[in-house]
């Protein structure tokens, strides 16, 4: 479904994505790590066809995302950004249901989408609220929902097949989020994947990533690293070489995934802090 060929990018004169490539097929949950700057929300803005600067091709469904007009690419693909700038007092509906702009369906099947979203995402009684006064937690469950709403063609997840036709770019998803709706939103990403969804989803916890990633991808210095299945990427040397730290990776008798935990910790020495947060120290 999503092919990219080479890609690389620049802001200026400086390389910021080198020679990526990566299929990625209907139904898969592809994770995209990295330490920061690594170059992952650049990576998935340009899968979402924010930066068209790029040179290499990325083809969505064998049509190359150049030749794509934005409202075709926005029937096909969701996209949660890792920042909303929402200045507007809009009600936590209003947003879901900008989710459904793309569209020209009834007012009847727009409600039951984005009721259903709602319910899924549990703010439904949140729907009259200010999105300005909601907590960081439930603002990003909002946004969840408003992609939701843009992907779905019925309001439920059992009647349509999307594979080949719908794609959802996450960056960040569960930041903010408490663990019960990290897991909620993850498995609501999977579930879209089990009805043919792509899910390109980027994420800094390692856990998560190893837990539902069919596919991850290690980027480091604007390069793929790594990339396959979790317990192939996630292993001590590819963790230590891409965010410099030292780790032990377990298995667990109950647990199909790799478990990581963190054996060092890599702290500015005290006479570096001292230096520049005497403050601090004192
Ligand atoms: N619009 C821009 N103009 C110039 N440089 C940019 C721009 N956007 C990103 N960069 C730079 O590109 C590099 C990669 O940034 P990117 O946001 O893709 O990293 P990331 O892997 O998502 O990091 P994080 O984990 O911190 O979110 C960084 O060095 C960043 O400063």
């Amino acid at each position: 479904m999503l092919s990219i060929q080479q890609v690389s990018l620049s802001f200026g004169k400086q390389p910021i994505l080198h020679q990526i490539s990566l299929e990625a097929a209907p139904g898969e949950l592809c994770v995209l790590m990295g330490a920061n700057g690594a170059g992952k929300s650049t990576l998935l803005k340009t899968i979402a066809g924010e930066y068209t600067h790029f040179t290499g091709d990325i083809q969505l469904g064998g049509q190359s995302l150049q030749q794509l007009p934005a409202a075709a690419q926005a029937r096909c693909r969701a996209v949660l950004s890792q920042k909303m700038h929402l200045q507007l007092p809009f009600t936590v509906e209003e947003i879901v249901r900008m989710g459904r702009y793309v569209y020209h369906a009834t007012p009847a099947l727009d409600k039951a989408i984005i009721d259903y979203a709602l319910q899924v995402l549990q703010i439904a009684e949140l729907r009259e609220r200010s999105w300005l006064t909601l907590s960081g937690g439930q603002q990003q469950r909002v946004h969840m929902a408003r992609v939701l709403a843009q992907l779905l063609e019925t309001p439920d997840l059992q009647t349509t097949d999307y594979a080949g036709k719908k794609m959802l770019l996450l960056d960040e998803p569960v930041t903010g989020m408490d663990i019960r709706h990290q897991q909620l939103a993850l498995q609501l990403a999977q579930e879209l994947t089990r009805k043919g969804v792509l899910v390109i989803a980027v994420l800094h916890d390692f856990q998560l990533a190893a837990a539902y990633a069919d596919k991850l991808v290690l980027l480091h210095r604007g390069g793929i690293y790594a990339a396959g299945r979790p317990a192939e990427v996630l292993t001590a040397a590819h963790i230590r070489h891409c965010f410099d730290i030292d780790t032990q990776v377990l298995t667990h008798p109950s647990c199909s995934y790799p478990l990581i935990i963190t054996t060092t910790h890599h702290l500015p020495s005290k006479k570096i802090l001292a230096n520049g947060n005497n403050h601090l120290l004192s």
